[in-house]
This record gives C-alpha cells, structure tokens and sequence, in this order.
C-alpha cells in the first residue's frame, strides 16, 4: 500500500523532498523504461556533496543519447526547465530492452554505480523479477510499486507538470478531395461491429452501402488535426494501456481506478508476428513496413465471401470478414509482401484492442478514452485509427485521448512517489 499523505504539490516548497539522484524505473515485458531528473539549480553545497561518482553518472545520462548498444534517450520527449517540488531541472526518459537487464547492471557497476547507495523506486513486473539481482550487484533500496498505481499516478503527474503540452486528441475533418483506392478498410471490422447496436445503427444503416464514406480507408479520406486537450475534467475515463500486452482501467479519479479488461494480443504480439512473418529485427522497421502495407490482400473481406454486402446485418463488402483469412490460398499467399502482411497484423491487434476499448467505454459510460503504452511510439498510423474509429462508433460523441509521453507513465509514476518519499509495503 502507499502512504498517500505526503502528497507532492508543485506549490508547497516547505516540503523535505529527497537528495539526488532522482530516477524512476518500469521494467516492462519488453522496454524498461527510466526518468531521470537532471537539477539545474545545484547549489555548492549540494555538488559537493554529490560527488564524483554521482556527477559522472550525471554527465553520462545528459551527455549522451545513446548507452551501450541498445539504450537510448528519447531526446524529443525531454522536458526542460521543469519546476518538481522546489527543485529545477531537465526531465529526461530513456529505454532499453528488458532482456538487456543484466548487462545494464554489468554497466551500472562498471560505471562505480554500486558504491554509491540511494533508493529508486521501481515497478513493472520487472521490479519483482530482478530484485534479487539488482540488490545483489547494486547498493540499491529497491522500493517496489504496483504498475497500474504507477500509470495512474504518472499519467496524473506528467498532465500537471507538462500541463500545456501533454494530452492531445486529433480533430477529423473529411479530405476534400479523394481519388485515392480503398486500402486497409480491414480497420472497418471494428467499425462495422457497431452496427448492430442502437448507438451507431443510423451511421451504420448508411455505410450498409458499399458507396458510402465509412466502407473506405479512413486514414486516406480523413485529415487528422492534433489538437491539445487540458486533461481536467476528464474523469471517468477509460484508459487502454498497449504495452506487451494490454491492460484496460476504467479511472474515476486519481485514486479510484479498476482493472476492467485486458488483452494478450498487444504491442508483444504486433513484434513478435512481425518478426515471424516478415524477417524484420526491430520495431521500427514493423512499423515502417505496416505503414507501407495493404491489409486487405491478407484479410478475407465480407465481399470475398458474398460477392458483395452482407445488408441484412449492415456489413459492407469491403471490411474484414477474417484477418489473415487469406493466407490460406497458395496463390494469395504469394502475392502478398512484407508490408502487407505487417500492416494486417497491425490491424488485428488495433480491431481487437479497439473492440474491447470500446465496449469497456459504453459499459462505463465514459466520453473519454485513453490509449497510451509504448506500442504507440512512432505509431501514428494506430493513433489515427483509433481516433477515426472511436469518433466513428460514437458518432462524434466520445473521444479518444493521447499523451506525448506514450509508455513512460509508469516510471513516472514511481519517480513521483519516490519524491513524495511514499512508504511502499514489500508485501505488495
Ligand atoms: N524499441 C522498441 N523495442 C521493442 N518494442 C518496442 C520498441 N518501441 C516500441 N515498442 C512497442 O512497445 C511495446 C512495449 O510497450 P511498453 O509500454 O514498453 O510495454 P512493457 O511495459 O510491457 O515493456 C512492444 O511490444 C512494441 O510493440
Ligand atoms: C500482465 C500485464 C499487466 C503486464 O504489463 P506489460 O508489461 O505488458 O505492460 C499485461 O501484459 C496484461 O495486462 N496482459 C493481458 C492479460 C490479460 O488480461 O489477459
């Protein structure tokens, strides 16, 4: 349990908040992602107390982008001259993968992180796993916390501190012109599944017509305009977190969430189908060839089974009947390429995140949706979609949500915590 107390206010200076080093860490399934408060307002007093081994540790973090062969710092996510408690400084966030944990603690130790002893406090799955061997090779006070408290609590957090500049929602707005083929109308199996209920039959009675604007691509008929949201007010909301799998909450407020829904078939699944199917080695180049793909030549659509509509049920003949139902057939199976076989994996997951998000927004009556989690990182194609297809399913009633800082909410989380000096409970 936390202590909830000592709760951190940006405007309450009297508060004893901790010396340096401030880090927050969430080692996930797959990315272990770290906050580092970079202070600019060290008096002397404080760098001599810092040190030499600190200080090195300092440089290293802010004077590189990129630590062994697969940490990197997120450059364009840095938040500068941030005010925490009555502290100054840069927020930075850098990640590594998960499987790399050990030779990140074979560096911590070369770089003399052992012989300095502060506390960190630690979430994600991760911090229970390596427990052990990170306070074995580390002088660490290892404070564990439950991940979706941490993702709550960051999310809350980075909304307040990066209040102007954190949450955004995009504003859709019909392309004048469009002479454009119809491509990945597979996204419109999550679409059409609104139809047969009350809240979007007279939108659906009309794309029952393979004519109408909602049987084709949404992402080339639409321009999708980021616009900020002020993230006050937002309660309840539903908050999809993609990560290596997927976790649904329904949040009434900071304190009041529940874990409503979850998926395995998330961000894990995207990469590893990815990689079965296409030989691709990292994430980037999955969504660099999804971009680029055209599902629909991996999909069985409805009209590949009718010859056209199913109308009675209000399903066009261009949305996806079966994903990847195709790739039974010999010959479709050679035709389709890496891209098209990336982009129909990415469609699966988003149908199948998209439906649940969705049921779990109307079950809770909730006008906001929330998807954040690293498996939107570079990912502007799954963004758009959700945006079109929750602006769609709602007609234009409930909105989807996102933040800047996609899958770093739960170290922030812990980096809040641990500044507000929380007392976790080890049997958590
Ligand atoms: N550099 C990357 N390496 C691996 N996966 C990445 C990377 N960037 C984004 N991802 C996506 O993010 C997902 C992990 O999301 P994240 O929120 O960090 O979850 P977890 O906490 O389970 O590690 C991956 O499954 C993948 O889809
Ligand atoms: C177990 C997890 C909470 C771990 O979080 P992650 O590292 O994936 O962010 C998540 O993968 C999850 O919610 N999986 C889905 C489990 C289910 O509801 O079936």
């Amino acid at each position: 349990m936390i202590n909830q107390d000592l709760e951190l206010d940006s405007n309450e200076s009297h508060l004893k908040i901790p010396d340096f080093p401030w880090f927050g860490i969430d080692i996930g399934g797959t990315l272990v992602k770290l906050v580092y408060f970079e202070p600019l307002d060290l008096t002397k007093e404080e760098e001599v107390k810092e040190g030499d081994v600190l200080r090195t540790i300092r440089n290293y973090l802010i004077g590189n982008t990129a630590y062994g062969d697969t940490g990197e710092r997120d450059v364009d996510l840095e938040i500068k001259s941030i005010q925490i408690g009555d502290r100054l400084g840069n927020l930075h966030f850098i990640r590594f993968p998960t499987n790399q944990m050990e030779n990140f603690i074979d560096l911590c130790v070369k770089r003399k992180f052992h012989e300095l002893c502060f506390q960190v406090y630690a979430t994600g799955g991760g911090a229970f796993k390596f427990e052990s061997i990170v306070t074995e090779n580390l002088n660490l006070n290892w404070s564990k916390c439950d991940e979706l408290d941490m993702l709550i609590q960051g999310v809350e957090f980075l909304n307040q501190i990066n209040k102007e500049n954190e949450c955004y929602y995009f504003k859709i707005e019909p392309k004048k012109t469009d002479k454009s083929p119809s491509n990945s109308v597979s996204f419109d199996s999550f679409l059409s599944s609104s139809c047969s209920d009350s809240l979007s039959s007279s939108v659906c009675s009309s794309s029952g017509s393979s004519n109408s604007e909602y049987t084709t691509c949404p992402l080339q008929k639409s321009n999708f305009i980021k616009q900020n949201h002020t993230f006050m007010n937002t309660y309840p909301y539903i908050l999809v977190n993609i990560g290596s799998g997927v976790s649904v909450l329904l949040v009434k407020s900071e304190k009041d969430y529940k874990r409503v829904s979850g998926t395995s078939i998330g961000g894990g699944t995207f990469l590893g189908l990815c990689c079965l199917l296409t030989g691709c080695k990292t994430y980037e180049e999955a969504i660099d060839l999804a971009t680029r793909g055209d599902s629909t030549k991996v999909d069985k659509l409805v009209r590949d089974i009718y010859g056209g509509d199913y109308s009675k049920f209000g399903l066009p003949g261009d949305i996806v009947a079966s994903s990847f139902g195709n790739m039974n057939i010999d010959e479709k199976r050679d035709e389709a390429t890496r891209e098209d076989l990336a982009r129909a994996t990415l469609q699966t997951i988003l149908n199948n995140v998209g439906l649940i998000a969705r049921d779990c927004a109307r079950n809770y009556n909730c006008e906001r949706v929330m998807f954040v989690g690293s498996f939107l990182r570079l990912n502007g194609l799954s963004k758009h979609l959700l945006a079109y297809a929750t602006d769609y399913w709602s007609k234009g009633c409930m909105k989807a949500l996102f933040l800047e800082h996609e899958g770093y909410f739960g170290a922030v989380g812990c980096l809040k915590n641990f500044i507000n000096r929380s007392v976790i409970d080890d049997s958590l």
